[in-house]
């Protein structure tokens, strides 16, 4: 069973709705013999729509249900793929497809935009995101180290290396690091070596491929730099969303 810590508000406006914040993960939801019309979703909170509640009364009522009977957790129907029990999935319910359909005019103004698919899907978490640290390099990976071994506090590394295949910029000590210092994930418009261990590796990765050359180690590059890799321009701080289907960057973080 899911470990879910709740905690509730309700309110009559906009319109009536209970909100859940869901432990670590959310997802859409609905609750049997309850009249719910909507769900939305958000990392950590779930607003749910009561379109029968015509009073305060109606909506305390259904707080007070779900509070009092935590047998709502096993009604959950999870729509949109089945929910990752793994406390450290943050995405489980993210899809960069729908954040596409629901944000047209983010993807209009340049706001949004998506990496052409040029990359192989590589560590543990298919699904990952967070703010954008970005590091360009040519065969050379020293600065890589360097900041992997720094706190990543959920950060994605997105290192521009060139499109170079023709040695590996992050191998399995690296990505490590990357797990212990807590980033979310590594971007490589380049190699990487070590894929077994990088697979083992509780982050997310994405790399053109593997070459088990190693590079060089004379510290050239350029650290939280606007980069163009994959056909997009991305700039330090921005925010970088992966799945299985492919990576979205966006200005801002999505609220989805
Ligand atoms: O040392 C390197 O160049 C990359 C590597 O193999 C690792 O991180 O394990
Ligand atoms: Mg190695």
């Amino acid at each position: 069973m899911a470990q879910v810590t709740m905690s509730l508000s309700c309110s009559l406006s906009p319109s009536p709705s209970v909100s859940l914040s869901l432990f670590l993960f959310s997802i859409p939801l609905y609750i049997s013999g309850f009249p719910i019309e909507s769900t939305a979703g958000c990392l950590g909170i779930q607003t749910i729509v009561l379109p029968a509640a015509e009073t305060d009364k109606d909506v305390a009522a259904f707080g007070k249900h779900l509070i009092s009977d935590t047998s709502w957790i096993s009604h959950l129907h999870y729509l949109r793929r089945s929910l990752c029990l793994c406390s450290r999935e943050r995405m489980a319910t993210f899809a960069t497809a729908e954040a596409c359909d629901s944000n047209t005019a983010l993807l209009a103004s340049g706001e949004l935009r998506a990496l052409e698919p040029i990359f192989k899907i590589y560590g543990q978490r298919r699904a990952f995101s967070g703010p954008i640290a970005t590091l360009k390099v040519f065969e050379d990976n020293v600065l890589v180290r360097q900041l992997l071994e720094t706190r990543g506090e959920g950060r994605v590394l997105v290192i521009d290396g060139g499109g170079s295949t023709r040695c590996a910029l992050v191998g399995g000590n690296l990505a490590q690091s990357a797990q212990n210092m807590g980033w979310a994930g590594i971007v490589v418009n380049g190699c990487i070596r070590d894929v077994d261990e990088i697979n083992a590796c509780d982050i997310g990765v994405r790399a053109l491929g593997s070459n088990p050359l190693k590079s060089n180690k004379k510290a050239v590059g350029d650290k939280h730099i606007p980069i163009n890799i994959a056909g997009t321009f991305i700039r330090d701080g921005e925010w970088l969303y992966a799945d299985s289907d492919g990576i979205l960057i966006s200005k801002m973080e999505l609220s989805i």
